[in-house]
């Protein structure tokens, strides 16, 4: 992560109101905001200040974010060094976008798994790489395995097993 020395770094992004606003006809109106140049969110209302590693605003590109976030992280992993990523936040804040997002704006595991085998192909060590991955959704405690051909409701039979190899 760029520029960022701690283990764990915490990075905010905020989301355009207009899509998630105008489809469940909530208030459109911006409570927090991010003094230019600092990496801080405050509410006044609910006067409140957090800081983070990093904010990005609403004007954020999915490429930007992969970049800061993710970039280093990934070719880390190559070198051996275990990495994890998550999005945390209130339904429909955009973690799905931020993650996955979409053919338009494609988030950071499609952009992770590019960078990943673009690295590999660079590299020319001698090293035989190997990639496997795991696709788990958790859904209040249930674990469904979102690759399986079959699966069962809840997906837990599959998704202990993938559980279980961790
Ligand atoms: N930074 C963004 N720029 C543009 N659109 C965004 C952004 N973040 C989220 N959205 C849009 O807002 C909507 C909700 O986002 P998303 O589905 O990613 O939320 P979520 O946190 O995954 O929600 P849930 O927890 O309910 O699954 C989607 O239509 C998404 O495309």
């Amino acid at each position: 992560m760029a520029d960022v020395q701690e283990r764990i770094a915490v990075v905010a992004r905020l989301r355009p109101a207009a899509s998630c606003a105008l489809v469940r006809h909530t208030s459109t109106e911006v409570v927090v905001q991010v003094p230019r140049g600092s990496d801080t969110v405050n509410n006044q209302v609910e006067e409140y200040s957090f800081s983070f590693a990093k904010v990005f605003g609403t004007e954020a590109t999915q490429r930007e974010v992969f970049d800061f976030v993710a970039k280093d992280l990934v070719r880390g992993a190559l070198d051996g060094i275990n990495c994890s990523i998550f999005a945390y936040g209130q339904t429909g804040s955009g973690k799905t976008h931020t993650i996955c997002g979409d053919h338009q704006a494609r988030g950071i595991i499609p952009r992770a798994l590019n960078c990943l085998f673009n690295a590999i192909e660079g590299r020319h060590d001698g090293v035989d790489y190997s990639v496997s991955l795991s696709f788990i959704e958790v859904y209040k405690e249930v674990g469904y395995d979102l690759l399986s051909k079959d699966p069962s409701p809840g997906g837990l039979a599959h998704g202990e097993r993938l559980f279980a190899e961790w």
